[in-house]
């Protein structure tokens, strides 16, 4: 048996590579790179295996074309270099795929498109019915039109909600390092990490942020974090180079494993906790922080003391402790502007119509802090 069973064992795998396992600064696309991952991912496709694709790479791909030097600093010129480079990374990736007649599809996601509920069972649709034609689904974030508050900023995290998205078997984060270190392996002698178990087993570890000179865009710091949530959401995950793509797909010792740390939430638990952006806050005293945390109760206007941020009803938004820790996110029942009479006082004080709970508890989540992010 193969030393990871559930990757080996995995039907559904989404893939994730970065764009320093594609890309390089000076010289644009590595089509020889990208051939290699594609020939690996082929012939996974011909064993039956159903392979999301998410990719990096537009910006670093349309530099060479557009004849700029160096990362963009700019918003509108990385958005023109990705409007550039997608192109030519899909047409890459297509022709590729084709030499293994492997048909690709390309989804190009903005953070609205899954921090929406209606958005993202969208996005859940139409990916099921590419994978249900055969079809390789290789996405990207649609850089060229998410400005700066909208953006995911980095594919890591997209990859992890992608996973669940798509109800994946298993998550691989490829890069151009082979596994999660105790230390940024270029800075110095370090270990390499074989499983993480729990967010803990992380606490003596230093995540570098990615190097200033090169491509990438989080470092380990978003790779983990995006494994962490894929992990907590019940989907196991290997982080590892592009190069041992095929033997970790083969569920061989290589790279950092994420063992599965809590059940598959449902979908609606999973959205509100990973995908939404709060609008807002809501200043919870002790006793609510209680209630909430300790007796899975509904949030009442009686427990609140405060209100930051302009949302409306619907709204995602954070609910926080006196001790300013987050205790849980929910989607709030009211507009801000009609929170501040309500603050404080008893249900059977206020008019009838406004008598409904703050948050209700099907549309909460509590957010157990790990040790990271
Ligand atoms: N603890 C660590 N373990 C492994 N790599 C690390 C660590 N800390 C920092 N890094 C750096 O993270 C880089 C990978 O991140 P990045 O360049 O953003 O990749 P990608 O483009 O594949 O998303 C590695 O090249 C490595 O130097
Ligand atoms: N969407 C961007 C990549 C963003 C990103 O996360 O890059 P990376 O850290 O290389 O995975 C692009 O295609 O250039």
């Amino acid at each position: 048996m193969s030393p990871r069973p559930e990757i080996a064992g995995a039907r559904r795998v989404v893939v994730k590579v970065g764009s320093s396992s594609l890309t390089s600064l000076p010289g644009g696309l590595d089509e020889p790179r990208l051939a290699a991952l594609v020939d690996v991912l082929g012939a996974v496709h011909a064993q039956g295996r159903e392979v999301v694709l998410v990719s990096s790479g537009a910006i670093a791909a349309g530099l060479t074309p557009l004849g700029v030097v160096g990362r963009p600093r700019d918003l509108a010129t990385a958005q023109a270099a990705a409007s550039v480079g997608q192109l030519r990374l899909v047409q890459t990736y297509a022709d590729a795929f084709a030499r293994h007649d492997v048909t690709v599809g390309q989804v190009l996601l903005t953070a609205d498109d899954l921090t929406r509920r209606s958005h993202y069972r969208n996005a859940q649709r139409t990916l099921e019915r590419l994978l249900t034609f055969g079809v390789l689904p290789i996405v990207n974030e649609n850089d060229t039109v998410a400005t700066e508050e909208i953006r995911f900023g980095d594919n890591d995290r997209l990859a992890a909600l992608v996973a669940h998205v798509a109800r994946a078997d298993a998550l691989l984060l490829f890069s151009d390092v082979d596994g999660v270190y105790d230390g940024d392996p270029r800075q110095g002698p370090a270990q390499l990490l074989d499983t993480v178990r729990d967010p803990a087993d992380l606490g003596e570890v230093s995540l570098g942020t990615a190097r200033r000179n090169g491509v990438g865009t989080g470092g380990m710091a978003t790779k983990v974090e995006a494994a962490l949530i894929a992990a907590q959401a019940g989907v196991p995950v290997v982080v590892t180079s592009a190069a041992q793509a095929a033997a970790a797909l083969a569920g061989d010792q290589v790279g950092t494993r994420f063992a599965v740390m809590g059940p598959r939430p449902r979908a609606r638990q999973f959205w509100l906790r990973f995908a939404t952006r709060p609008r807002g806050r809501l200043h919870l005293d002790e006793g609510a922080v209680r209630a909430v945390r300790e007796r899975g109760a509904s949030l009442l206007p009686a427990g609140v003391t405060g209100v930051a941020g302009e949302f409306l009803a619907d709204d995602p938004v954070e609910l926080v402790g006196p001790d300013g820790v987050v205790v849980a996110r929910g989607l709030v029942a009211y507009d801000a502007k009609e929170l501040p009479p309500l603050l404080g006082r008893k249900t059977s004080e206020l008019d009838p119509e406004y008598r409904r709970e703050l948050v209700h508890r099907d549309e909460m989540v509590l957010v157990r802090r790990p040790s990271l992010g």
